[in-house]
């Protein structure tokens, strides 16, 4: 592989300190006696403070790339390595976060609970980690809520949560997976403001969705298409 790539029509970058780089990647699922090929030699990298729309419509391979580059799954044939962040065994908790399209809090514990829990599944001791579970959630506008269930929240309110408990560990990279899906327009724009004003700048944000008015919000829009990239293109809306 070589020292440096360059992605057509973005930047230079240098791999070695990339957070994630993928060459040639292909993920095949079987199903019955039929063999779906999900990726199709798809070569990608991740730098610090890229912000990163994957863009496709069902079914194009967006799922089954963020779960790669975040080591969730493995790929069929072709390399992952994550440079800058160590070997995938130390990538989580803390260094990769995912945000998921929705009901992933978990219905027993409070918003402040939530937040709190990748920070105590570290080692933190409880006190200090609520604590600063709160914080986040007062940054992302949500202090009064944090006792309440996820249940008692509107789905907007959860994903908000959600996007603090992916943060709270100050990760360095930020996967996130159709986040807005099930938010009505205006909702999915606030949660993008929330989620785009929180990152750190160092921090890097892919995130799928098969909305344009989503993607628009990103730097750069990977476009996906039955399992390959088959465009890069540079949001004017994202650069602002
Ligand atoms: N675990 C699995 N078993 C079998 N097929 C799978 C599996 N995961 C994904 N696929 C198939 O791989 C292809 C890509 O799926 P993927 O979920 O990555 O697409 P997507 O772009 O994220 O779609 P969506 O927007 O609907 O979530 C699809 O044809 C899907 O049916």
């Amino acid at each position: 592989m070589r020292d440096v790539i360059d992605r057509p029509g973005l930047h230079l970058g240098r791999l070695d300190t990339a957070l994630v780089s993928a060459h040639d990647l292909t993920r095949d699922f079987r199903v019955g006696t039929q063999t779906v090929h999900a990726l199709r030699g798809v070569s990608v990298w991740v730098a610090p403070g890229d912000r990163i729309a994957l863009l496709g419509s069902s079914g194009s391979g967006k799922s089954t790339l963020l779960h790669l580059l975040g080591a969730l799954d493995a790929p069929t044939s072709g390399t992952l390595s994550w440079p800058a962040l160590g070997a995938p065994d130390t990538l989580r908790p803390g260094r990769v976060s995912f945000v998921f399209q929705a009901q992933s809090l978990l219905a027993p514990l409070s918003a402040v609970e939530n937040v709190a829990l990748p920070l105590i599944l570290n080692g933190q001791d409880q006190g200090s980690a609520l604590h600063e579970a709160q914080e986040w959630l007062e940054r992302l506008d949500l202090g009064a809520l944090a006792d309440q269930l996820p249940e008692e929240l509107s789905g907007g309110q959860a994903q908000r949560v959600a996007v603090a408990r992916a943060l709270v560990t100050r990760p360095r990279l930020i996967l996130a997976d159709e986040p807005t899906g099930q938010l009505d327009s205006a909702t999915a724009q606030q949660l993008m403001d929330v989620l785009l004003a929180a990152l750190e700048p160092g921090s890097a944000l892919v995130l799928a969705t098969h909305d344009p008015a989503v993607a628009t919000r990103l730097k750069d829009v990977w476009h996906l298409q039955g399992g390959a990239v088959s465009g890069i293109t540079r949001s004017v809306r994202g650069l602002t």
